[in-house]
């Protein structure tokens, strides 16, 4: 199979210059569209062959890239059919294909551990997010069992595989772009938009002291919590009980339609070539690299991701340089109910109801990032442990917001 995207880089820059001129010209961004796609709960993959051959497909690649798009045309003619088909999902309503989705880049998301990350926001109004992974230790074919396996995980709480591509060069993977960012951006202020740049290396607008950063509230946090919590439950039943995510951090979760949790890159840790450390600060003292990973260690990570929202501090590195807290020494360091306190955020502080149940947020959250890895909880009890608190909190806003109900009718 051919290098479909040899010149990839240089093509999606091209594409980002396209929008900084027509920017200058109409001085606002074309056709960039939040809009999610429609899928329902089926989980069968089917292929469906690109034809890269179809006329009119792809003249934009003409317009914008002549000697990269001759390369490409060239290239695809010579792949073998039912190769260098984009691979949709049942379930997902593929009104899009590869062409439509290079075309419609619209910036760069981020380079991650495994790949850079773009955001494709196409005429129809679905925005994906295309992730091309840099380095796969695959054969071809266990690749795409790979990937069924993980298309196989469905739940509110994942992030939905929606397509993906596969050839001996190139491997690419389709999912929902998520438009508010995620958890990491939200507590840190990091910027999760795509930012144009000529050296087409990823920018933020992050400010100094984490300016840009959400409002998040209790609940919001519960929310967040709950919902990556059984997700990942979800992934550690799947694969005859035997599935690891291997990556839980903040950057891997976003807020699904009902505003909790949801957890991405399923998948992406178990498929690179070299095993390589993952992002300090997040993986289990066990892990020395990606092939250490275990439902054990996905516990400790999610673990750090609760002391992570607790505090909003971050336990690595953030792009605009917000200071990097091992949150476990730090919580180990405090003594007391009085300085428990004050490890929590202010922003949670202000409401004084709260500060009990954070505690035991935090407790549970301790008990996650145990150093023994069977002294952690199952992520199942995890779940348990942190429904109880979230049904409780659930009944008593229900009571508070009758009780405010009834007040208003009396006063009326
Ligand atoms: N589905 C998505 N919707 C919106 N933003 C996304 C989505 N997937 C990734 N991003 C953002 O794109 C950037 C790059 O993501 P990517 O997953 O490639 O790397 P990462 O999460 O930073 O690190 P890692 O590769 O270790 O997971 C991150 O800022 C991430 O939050």
């Amino acid at each position: 199979m051919s290098n479909i995207y040899d010149k990839w880089e240089r093509l999606v820059e091209a594409v980002i210059r396209r929008e900084q001129i027509w920017q200058m010209f109409h001085d606002q961004s074309p056709s960039v569209s939040s809009i999610s796609s429609d899928f329902s709960l089926d989980y069968q993959v089917i292929d469906m062959p690109f034809d890269f051959s179809s006329p009119g497909g792809s003249s934009t690649y003409q317009q914008l890239f002549p000697p990269a798009v001759e390369n490409l045309r060239k290239k695809e003619t010579s792949v073998e059919k039912g190769d260098s088909g984009l691979v949709f999902i049942q379930g997902f309503n593929p009104a899009f294909d590869l062409d439509n989705m290079l075309n419609s880049i619209a910036g760069f998301l981020g380079k991650g551990t495994f790949g850079s990350a773009y955001m494709a926001a196409m005429d129809n109004g679905i925005t994906v997010v295309l992730k091309r992974l840099n380095v796969v230790n695959m054969p071809e074919k266990k690749f795409r069992q790979h990937l069924e396996v993980i298309a196989n995980v469905r739940h509110e709480n994942v992030s939905a595989l929606r397509a993906y591509y596969s050839s001996k060069d190139e491997k690419l993977m389709v999912f929902d772009h998520y438009s508010n960012g995620s958890v990491s951006a939200m507590l840190h202020g990091e910027s999760w938009k795509c930012y144009y740049t000529n050296q087409f290396i990823f920018s933020s607008t992050q400010e100094k002291n984490g300016e840009n950063r959400a409002q998040l509230d209790w609940e919001t946090r519960l929310r967040i919590a709950v919902g990556a919590a059984r997700g990942i439950a979800h992934i550690h039943k799947k694969s005859g009980g035997k599935l690891v995510h291997g990556n839980i951090k903040s950057s891997n979760i976003f807020l699904n339609s009902q505003e909790y949790g949801c957890v991405s890159d399923l998948g992406m840790a178990n498929m690179i070539a070299i095993p390589v450390i993952r992002t300090a600060g997040y993986h289990a003292p066990e892990v020395k690299n990606t092939r250490d990973a275990s439902q054990a260690s996905d516990v400790y990570s999610f673990g750090i991701l609760l002391l992570e929202l607790l505090t909003r501090k971050s336990p690595s590195h953030v792009i605009g340089g917000v200071e990097v807290v091992d949150l476990v020494k730090l919580v180990n360091s405090v003594k007391g109910k009085e300085q428990t306190a004050n490890v929590f955020d202010v922003e949670l502080l202000r409401n004084r109801n709260v500060e009990e149940k954070m505690v035991k947020m935090l407790q549970i959250g301790m008990s996650c990032v145990a150093k023994t890895p069977r002294k952690r909880p199952k992520m199942d009890e995890v779940v348990k442990m942190m429904e109880v608190d979230y049904e409780r909190q659930n009944s008593e806003t229900t009571a508070l917001i009758e009780m405010q109900i009834l007040n208003c009718r009396l006063v009326v």
